[in-house]
């Protein structure tokens, strides 16, 4: 029976906020000097970049490779952070802290072990690559339990998804009336309960992830599902700023922006906040605060639903592009029926459209330039069409721009293709 939580905070923290003993210090702190009192619900990611070593193991795994090594420097990369937080820790934490590494290794050894045989690369990644999740979600309990009462929830049996292994789709309803079951008597009375982002499970217990860096909408679906106050996700920047700082010199922060112009930049392909997040969170109103982990009493980002004066132009970055263009091979101009074909076989792919445009005799794709993907949908045009594509290019997207700001960002580069609205201006180059 679904009973009401209120004030419910959740909490995100991303791999860089838990990626050694002291950024995992530093998490508890933000915990004890922001939290305290209320219901709150961690959810976190994997340690630094456990994700891609899982990925590697899991593709030495299933080629039947030698993967000891990496294996090795896993354990000890999760070893060294527990040994350094020995000294912040009860001595009957410690002892769990260790119990639940070796059972966690000997667990990921175990699959390791058994990848290969009828099961599809897809399902057995997923089996793999959960557990950089499931053993942070493990340490972090352990460590704020020394802080306050403090509960590991596995998500698997809650948050359900169908078997789209490495992109599980939610089955809102079940998931809703599991954690809205579950949770709320964890939460009540001050109590923290951690669980994982990035991980689901199936109708039959087998485990699904949502799809790289989808622990932020993991965040989104718990706090849609249990109505909550506000989600925060501690980043290592500032807040949502106007562009990415490692690529753009002199950002800015916007303090407050609505969920309509941040759906539409991280659609846009700003990565500091993965593009299904905000629907939940606009669906229920539930304000998104963006902050930084380094410096936790700073203001950050306020997204909800709001209206703002114009903001100062977004710059998003999206690398990795394929131009692919698309000529009738009988010089028929593209009709509909030509597009029908054309999306057909991009979706059959899965390939993600970036950017389109047409004229006459030709169609042009902007899309994601995943290898495989794009060897099926080549097979599968080129009977109809001629196909010719340019890889390793970037898109660049420019919201709200100004004449300026288009001017500096073409400048110097080979543009293939361009294209403007009132608000975006979206160019196709190679660097
Ligand atoms: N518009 C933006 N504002 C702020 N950060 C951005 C933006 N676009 C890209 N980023 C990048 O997003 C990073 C944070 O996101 P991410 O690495 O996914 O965090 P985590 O994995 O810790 O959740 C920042 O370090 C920054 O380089
Ligand atoms: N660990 C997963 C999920 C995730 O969201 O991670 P992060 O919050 O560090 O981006 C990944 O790396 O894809």
């Amino acid at each position: 029976m679904a009973t009401e939580l209120t004030g419910l905070q959740v909490y995100k923290f991303g791999g860089a906020s838990v990626k050694d003993a002291s950024a995992i210090l530093n998490l508890r702190h933000i915990v004890e000097t922001t939290a305290a009192g209320r219901p709150l619900l961690i959810v976190v990611s994997a340690m630094g970049k456990t994700t891609n070593a899982l990925e590697e193991l899991m593709a030495l795994a299933y080629a039947g490779r030698d993967y000891t090594a990496p294996l090795v420097r896993l354990e000890a990369y999760h070893q060294e952070a527990a040994h350094a937080l020995t000294a912040h820790l009860k001595p009957t934490t410690q002892t769990d802290v260790q119990e639940m590494l070796h059972e966690a290794f000997e667990a990921l050894s175990e699959q390791l072990a058994g990848v290969g045989g009828t099961a599809g690369y897809d399902e057995q990644y997923d089996q793999v690559v959960s557990f950089g999740e499931l053993l942070a979600s493990q340490l972090i309990a352990l460590v704020l339990n020394d802080l306050r009462p403090t509960r590991w929830q596995d998500c698997r049996p809650l948050l359900r998804t169908d078997t789209s292994w490495r992109e599980g789709r939610v089955n809102w309803t079940v998931t809703e009336n599991n954690l809205r079951t579950a949770l709320p008597p964890l939460l009540r009375e001050g109590g923290i309960v951690v669980t994982q982002g990035f991980v689901g499970g199936t109708t039959k217990s087998r485990t699904t992830t949502l799809g790289r860096e989808g622990s932020d909408y993991s965040a989104a679906i718990f706090a849609y599902c249990l109505r909550a106050e506000s989600v925060t996700i501690w980043k290592d920047v500032p807040g949502l700023l106007n562009a990415d700082p490692k690529i753009f010199p002199d950002t800015v922060r916007y303090p407050e922006i609505s969920y309509q112009e941040t759906i539409e930049m991280a659609y846009y392909g700003a990565s500091v906040i993965h593009p299904k997040t905000l629907k939940p969170l606009a669906d229920r109103k539930i304000p998104l605060r963006v902050k930084s982990f380094l410096d936790p009493a700073a203001e950050g980002t306020l997204i909800h639903d709001c209206q703002h004066p114009p903001l100062a132009p977004a710059f998003i970055r999206k690398t990795g592009q394929c131009l692919v263009s698309l000529e009738s091979k009988d010089f028929a101009f593209i009709s509909e029926e030509n597009l029908e074909v054309i999306f057909g076989a991009l979706a059959q792919a899965r390939l993600k459209i970036n950017l389109m445009q047409n004229s006459a005799l030709s169609f042009s794709v902007c899309l994601d330039g995943e290898p495989t993907r794009l060897a099926q949908a080549v097979a599968a045009l080129g009977a109809q069409f001629r196909v010719q594509y340019n890889e390793g290019l970037t898109l660049f997207t420019v919201k709200n721009y100004t004449a300026a700001s288009v001017t500096q960002l073409v400048a110097e580069r080979t543009v293939l293709l361009e294209q403007r609205t009132r608000s975006t201006f979206q160019v196709v180059v190679r660097e």
